[in-house]
């Protein structure tokens, strides 16, 4: 069995190799003869799968290391009876922690505390529901908005994009691409949304870039600057506008999904989602790939307030580490792609081991997410 694999996908060599020879290529563009003979392809959200792409080939199932689906065309993969899987939140957490680092740079440079602010989240899926709970663990109001989920008769409770836009201090969108439909997302944020921001707002946009029209937010710039912004995605990728670049207070890469916790899960959740479908069903503990993280361990004397929690998150992850190289080579051809694939090794909170000696800072770190204990100061 020949199995082709994105080669910016940790440990795929590894588990794949269980089940068939492997080829790692890269995903923008797929090498066309590596394609021919291929029974299994695992990609990342560079490639664009297609009829184009496997018509005419022998691929038999697809799997994206990815949550996003759009560079899929699952359409055309269920007509040619060719099995699919997606991992779905595998790095969910990832881009929680890129937020938060976000706000928190923010919050330092403005001057302002995080739980004076209203955070509006539209997507309240697999990364907007743990940013919810995290904010809120951190005191932090938030205003949900979601169409699918309100359609459905979940709770929220869920608001309009109007409301949310009217009364959030800081809009973070967090849905799918979807470029038609009842719940088109494709310029979600138009030029009538951004011009409606409140005075002062943040917008986040850590989604997909089209969800954003970036040609209106940068003539809203130009207009207004009290805005601040935060694109981790952009219109269109990788030839991403430099001027906007320019304009935005936080730009990077495409990477805020980016931690080797996140990776890895969505290479173990396509590896298990192919060994089932050839019928060798098998499961991967996630702890048995991953190397001991750079951190340890570290104690916190006293209570939490918001200055140490952003010494704390920026010992796991500082977003400046991922801002300053994008503005260096953004405007050379290739490069955003380099950044990427040569991403240094990034970790989730949790790999940072807490020993507080408050009891309500240690419940509170772990509600956020950190591996943190209490022990009592002798
Ligand atoms: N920058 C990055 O590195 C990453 C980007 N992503 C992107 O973020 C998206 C969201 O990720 P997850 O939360 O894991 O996906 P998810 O599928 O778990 O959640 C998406 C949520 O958006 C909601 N939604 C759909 N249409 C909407 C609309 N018109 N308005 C408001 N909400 C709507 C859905 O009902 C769902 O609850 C992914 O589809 C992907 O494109 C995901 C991970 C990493
Ligand atoms: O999971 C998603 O959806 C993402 O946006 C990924 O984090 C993007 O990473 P690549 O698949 O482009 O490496």
């Amino acid at each position: 069995m020949k199995i082709l694999v994105d080669e910016n996908m940790p440990y795929a060599r590894e588990l794949f190799s269980r089940t068939g020879d492997v080829v790692a290529v890269p995903g923008r563009p797929i090498p066309q003869a590596e394609l021919a003979e291929a029974d299994a392809l695992m990609v990342r959200s560079v490639t664009k799968v297609n009829e184009a792409l496997l018509g005419d080939k022998s691929v038999k199932f697809v799997g994206t290391a990815t949550a996003g689906t759009d560079h899929i065309d699952e359409a055309f993969l269920a007509r040619a009876g060719i099995g699919f899987s997606a991992a779905p939140g595998c790095n969910a957490i990832a881009v929680v922690e890129y937020v938060f680092s976000s706000l928190l740079l923010l919050a330092e440079r403005d001057g302002f505390q995080l739980t004076d602010r209203v955070v509006g989240i539209v997507g309240v899926g697999n990364v907007g529901a743990r940013l919810q709970k995290r904010l809120e663990a951190w005191g932090v109001r938030t205003l949900l908005c979601d169409p699918p989920r309100a359609d459905n008769g979940e709770d929220g409770p869920f608001r309009r994009l109007e409301e949310v836009v009217a009364k959030a201090d800081v809009i973070t969108f967090h849905t799918p691409l979807f470029k038609e439909g009842p719940y088109k997302t494709y310029h979600l944020a138009d030029e009538t949304l951004l011009n409606a921001l409140k005075p002062n707002a943040i917008l986040i946009n850590a989604c997909r870039g089209p969800v954003v029209d970036n040609a209106a937010l940068l003539r809203v710039l130009g207009q207004r600057d009290d805005l601040s912004v935060v694109l981790d995605v952009w219109e269109p990728e990788p030839d991403l506008s430099l001027p906007l670049l320019e304009q935005v207070d936080i730009g990077t890469a495409h990477i805020a999904g980016y931690t080797l916790e996140g990776k890895a899960r969505g290479t173990t959740q396509v590896f298990e989602a192919w060994s089932r479908f050839i019928g060798q069903q098998q499961q991967v503990a996630l702890d048995t790939l991953l190397p001991p993280p750079e951190f340890g361990r570290i104690t916190l004397h006293g209570p939490l307030d918001q200055a140490t929690l952003k010494r704390l998150v920026h010992l796991v992850y500082d977003v400046r580490r991922d801002d300053a190289p994008l503005r260096k080579v953004a405007a050379i051809a290739g490069e955003f792609d380099r950044l990427r694939k040569q991403y240094q090794e990034r970790r989730e909170w949790s790999s940072l081991h807490v020993q507080c000696d408050d009891a309500g800072a240690a419940t509170l770190l772990q509600k956020l997410g950190f591996d943190a204990v209490y022990h009592a100061a002798r």
